[in-house]
């Protein structure tokens, strides 16, 4: 069955959660309630790559979650997971033909509708706006404001995530605009202890209750 695509949208960064705080902080974002979890590593590193991510998959299949892969689809379908993607990753259409009608695949749209529209035409699950505020982990992509969010929400029956920036401060105005999820690095895992994100997770998950 297709995810219900509304809540907290977790991301993994892996510079931030070195020295072993992959596992047990992202554990304790599903915990608190994230309802996808992205595995967003950069490195070239495939065993390792491989490894955290079906170990993340796991994570997410006993806690309810969808475990979803940024940038890479292969790694998406020898997991049988879902998938995001950027304007320079790849196209969308190609991942859904290879990774079937019920996997969730979302496109970055940063601050443009015709992305959206582009991205929608070619099978995404999800359309993703932003940075919407400063963000720690990726400051220079392209700006989006909040107004954005009115018109993607009167344009597309599909669900919009917000991403850049995201705290428990900044979410509930993009929840209010029509965000059906948060996407968030910094301020749910720049954290001293597991406990710490799961508390993070829990109010950010509360934020749609
Ligand atoms: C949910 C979500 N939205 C946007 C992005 C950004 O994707 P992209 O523009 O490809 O940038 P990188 O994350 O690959 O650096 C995302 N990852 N997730
Ligand atoms: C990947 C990405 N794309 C746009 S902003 C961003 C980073 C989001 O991270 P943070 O929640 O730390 O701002
Ligand atoms: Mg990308």
């Amino acid at each position: 069955m297709t995810a219900a695509l509304r809540g907290l949208y977790a991301i993994t960064d892996t510079p931030l959660l070195a020295g072993g705080k992959l596992l047990p902080y992202a554990e304790a974002a599903l915990i608190g309630g994230a309802r996808l979890l992205q595995y967003r590593d950069k490195s070239a590193d495939d065993v390792r790559r491989f490894d955290e991510a079906q170990t993340l998959a796991e994570l997410c299949r006993r806690h309810g979650a969808t475990l979803i892969i940024n940038d890479d689809l292969e790694l998406a379908a020898r997991l049988g997971v879902g998938l995001h993607l950027g304007q320079t990753d790849g196209s969308l259409a190609t991942a859904r033909a290879r990774l079937g009608t019920e996997a969730v695949i979302g496109g970055t749209c940063h601050a443009q509708l015709e992305l959206a529209e582009r991205a929608v035409a070619e099978g995404a699950s999800y359309i993703a706006f932003g940075r919407f505020f400063n963000s720690n982990t990726k400051p220079g992509a392209p700006a989006a404001t909040v107004e954005l969010l009115d018109q993607a929400r009167a344009r597309f029956a599909q669900p919009i995530v917000a991403i850049g920036g995201v705290t428990l401060g900044t979410a509930p105005g993009l929840i209010a605009r029509g965000a059906s999820m948060v996407a968030v690095i910094h301020a749910l895992f720049a954290a001293d202890s597991a406990t710490e994100v799961e508390d993070r997770a829990r109010a950010f998950a509360a934020l749609f209750d």
